[in-house]
Parts: C-alpha cells; structure tokens; sequence
C-alpha cells in the first residue's frame, strides 16, 4: 500500500514527506473525503447556554492557572497546582515528567474528562467550568476530541469494525450505511483492511492501538488526547503507531497532546512540557531540523520493519532474533528497581547475566534492535509498564478515562 502525500502541506508542517515516493504500510490520505461536513466541524450544535465557538488558533487547548484536587475520602490530593498551557492549532505537544507529576490529570482536564477545581480551561474556545454542564461536555468530546489511551479501551464483544462505528453510532448525524464506509475507510487507512471482524483478542497489541485510534478518528476531532499510547507496545508496533499518529498530524493537521515517559519519542514533538509536582517545570521547543531527523528516522525504521515482515512471510521456516515476547523475565529485581521510582513506563531495563541491573533510555529505535541482536541471548530488555505494579496503577486510570470517554 502507498501512502498518498498532500500537496498543500502547511508552512509549519515538515517537509520530509515531500521528498520521496515512499513504500508505506498505512494510507493516512489527507484527500480522503470525510463524511462529516467542514461546517459540521466548525459550528458544532451543543448547549445554546455555553459561550461562542471561536477560538484563536494559537489557543486551541488554553490552561491558565489551572489547579486540581482530588477528594480521596476526607484527605484533598493535588494533582495540579497552578498549571498555564497554550496550544496552537496542529501542534504536537508531547509531556513528560516524573510519576505522580500530574500528567495525565492535565491531560484528562484538556480532555473534559475532569474539571478544573479552580483555574480556566478553553477547548476549542470554549471555556470549561467546575460548573459546565456533563452533557455539554459529553457532546464537546464526541465532536471535538479523540483519545486515545495505554490500554487500547476497546469493548471486547464487538469487532474492530463495530469499535470503529461507535462513536458516529453515538453521534447519531450519519447513516448507517455512511458510518460502516467511514469504518471501513478509517481502518483501511491505518493497514487494518484484513482485520475488519477481528475481535480485540484476535488482534496484536499495535493492531488494537490502531483500531482505537481509528475510533478516535471517527468523528473527524480536531484534537487527539494520547495516554502513553506505546506504552504496551513494542519497538516495531511502536514505530507504527507513531508513524500513523505523524502522519495525521502533519497531513490532516490534528493537533496532537501525547503523554509519555519514553523520552526518545519526545523529538517528534514540536513542544515538550515537562511536569513536576503538578506544575509546568519546562517548556522545551523542539527545533524543526531535528524534528524532520526524527521523523526521517522513523520513515526508515517503519520501511524496514516493513520489508523485513515481508522477507518473513516469505520465508516458510523463519527463525529469527527473540523478540520482546521471547525473552525472560525477574520481576522481582525489576519491581524493587520499580518501587524505587527509578523507572517509568516505556523506559527499558537491561539485567544482564542475572547480576547487574541498569536503566537505560532509549537512544533510537536502530540502537535499540542492534543491542538485542547483538546480545540477545545474554540481555533482557523489558518494557517496566509490561510489570504487575505499573498495570495495577494503569488500570485504575484507564478504567476511569474508558468509562468517561463515552458517558453520555
Ligand atoms: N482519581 C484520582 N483520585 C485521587 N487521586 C488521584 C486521582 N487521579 C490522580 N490522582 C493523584 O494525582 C496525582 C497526579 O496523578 P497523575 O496520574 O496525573 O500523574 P502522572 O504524572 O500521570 O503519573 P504517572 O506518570 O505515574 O502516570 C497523583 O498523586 C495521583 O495519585
């Protein structure tokens, strides 16, 4: 499959896909016509009460002084204390921080999934209040957002078509007919035209990624709302994901928030905020040279991943390098490494010869394969978020995101 280039690309946007006619597993094609009118996206009908819907392109998510605090029984836990953001129109924003520094609280807040206790919160111009009304919320996050979460969120009983139709279901503007050809369309755009009856357990993890962020696409949303979308994935899936997230971004021009302790996704961004404490501790710009590097790296790590799939399948009897799922494991070493702090999701740890265990960041994904090939037998790399103590925390969270995402 190809990926079909737009031509109008924006000022702002990288030029590294102009450069070639690239070989692509995905069909992120920004001609592609959507079912949802421009007007649609523009004057989405929600409560009359709520204030006009024009916004500064500059501030399509705007956060001043936003604080928030969580009851927990009779104990106030503060999550935010005073935190200001604005974000332009097609940016990709991606945050960092330490555990507990208030990430995904911000995110959830831009999200409406949660309400400020005190600061102001504009989405897309409009202003969110502790007192703005649940159901005006639930239509801003049906029209205007698309989340998508660590955990993939997807209902086990329907197929990743039926996932995908969802929220236009929800929605209730289209056909049935349109909304089963925009499914279609959306997973055909992310490499998923074989899978459309698949249900979630018959998918890979990446696969599952995929179809939710198909289904985040759904509704044509200006803005995406990423929780550590790689988190559970592995290099190669996490490399796919990215490339479609990019692509969507620079070509449709959706701006993107994106959570994540991998620091070696962060130079995809154009701006890294850095959480400490429930504050903004940084804001990191990310200069366009390196950004296109970045992106250019990828495009080839995606290439290659891609033909060596191809060279697999061709081989009958493949045997190759252990791959993630092969390689063993000592919890125990690495949840006391965990417990710590000293890890995050997403970062990988090394334990070498049972002995040594380190911590190290990723440097890039070639680095990365190298270092496994070269000592697969001897070193064990896992992913901390594949650990029991990282999925309890994690659950807990994306339960809560799941079940307000589409709460009506
Ligand atoms: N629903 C909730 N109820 C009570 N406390 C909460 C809730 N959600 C978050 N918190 C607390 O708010 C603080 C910030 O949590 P948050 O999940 O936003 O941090 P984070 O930076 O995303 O953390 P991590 O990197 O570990 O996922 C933490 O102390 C957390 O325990």
């Amino acid at each position: 499959m190809e990926i079909q280039l737009q031509e109008n690309l924006s000022q702002q946007q990288p030029n590294y896909h102009k450069k070639k006619e690239s070989t692509e597993i995905f069909n992120i094609n920004s001609n592609n016509q959507d079912n949802y009118s421009q007007s649609y996206q523009v004057s989405t009908n929600t409560d009359s009460k709520e204030e006009p819907r024009f916004y500064d392109p500059n501030k399509i998510i705007s956060l001043k002084n936003v604080h928030k605090t969580y009851l927990l029984g009779v104990e106030g836990v503060t999550a935010l204390r005073g935190v200001s953001v604005d974000i332009k129109e097609g940016e990709f924003i991606t945050i960092l921080g330490t555990s507990g520094g208030g990430k995904t609280t911000m995110l959830n807040i831009m999200g409406t999934i949660d309400k400020p206790t005190k600061g102001d919160v504009f989405i897309c111009g409009q202003k969110i209040k502790s007192t703005t009304d649940d159901k005006f919320l639930a239509s801003l996050r049906l029209t205007k957002l698309g989340f998508v979460f660590q955990t993939f969120n997807l209902i086990q009983s329907l197929t990743a078509l039926e996932n995908v139709e969802l929220p236009m279901i929800l929605r209730g503007e289209l056909s049935r007919d349109t909304i089963r050809e925009r499914a279609i369309d959306l997973l055909t755009q992310v490499g998923l035209k074989e899978r459309l009856n698949h249900f979630p357990n018959q998918l890979s993890g990446g696969e599952q990624q995929r179809v939710t962020i198909s289904r985040a696409l759904s509704n044509n949303p200006k803005i995406l709302l990423l929780d550590e979308p790689t988190g559970d994935l592995d290099t190669k899936s996490t490399d796919y994901v990215m490339k479609i997230l990019l692509d969507l971004n620079i070509k449709k021009g959706i701006t993107m928030v994106m959570v994540t302790h991998d620091v070696a996704l962060k130079n995809y961004a154009n701006r890294v905020v850095r959480m400490i404490d429930g504050k903004v501790n940084a804001i990191e710009v990310i200069p366009t040279e390196k950004r296109e590097e970045n992106l250019r790296l990828l495009e080839e790590a995606v290439q290659s991943h891609t033909q060596s799939q191809l060279q697999k399948d061709q081989q009958s009897n493949g045997s190759g390098v252990s791959n993630h799922k092969d390689l063993g494991v000592r919890t125990g070493v690495v949840q006391q490494v965990a417990l710590k702090g000293f890890v995050h999701l997403n970062e990988e740890i090394e334990i070498q010869d049972g002995q040594n265990e380190g911590q190290r960041q990723k440097n890039g994904n070639q680095q990365n394969h190298q270092h496994l090939q070269q000592n697969g037998s001897k070193t064990e790399y896992r992913k901390p978020g594949e650990y029991p103590i990282f999925q309890f925390a994690k659950q807990r969270k994306a339960q809560e995101q799941a079940i307000k995402q589409f709460q009506h």
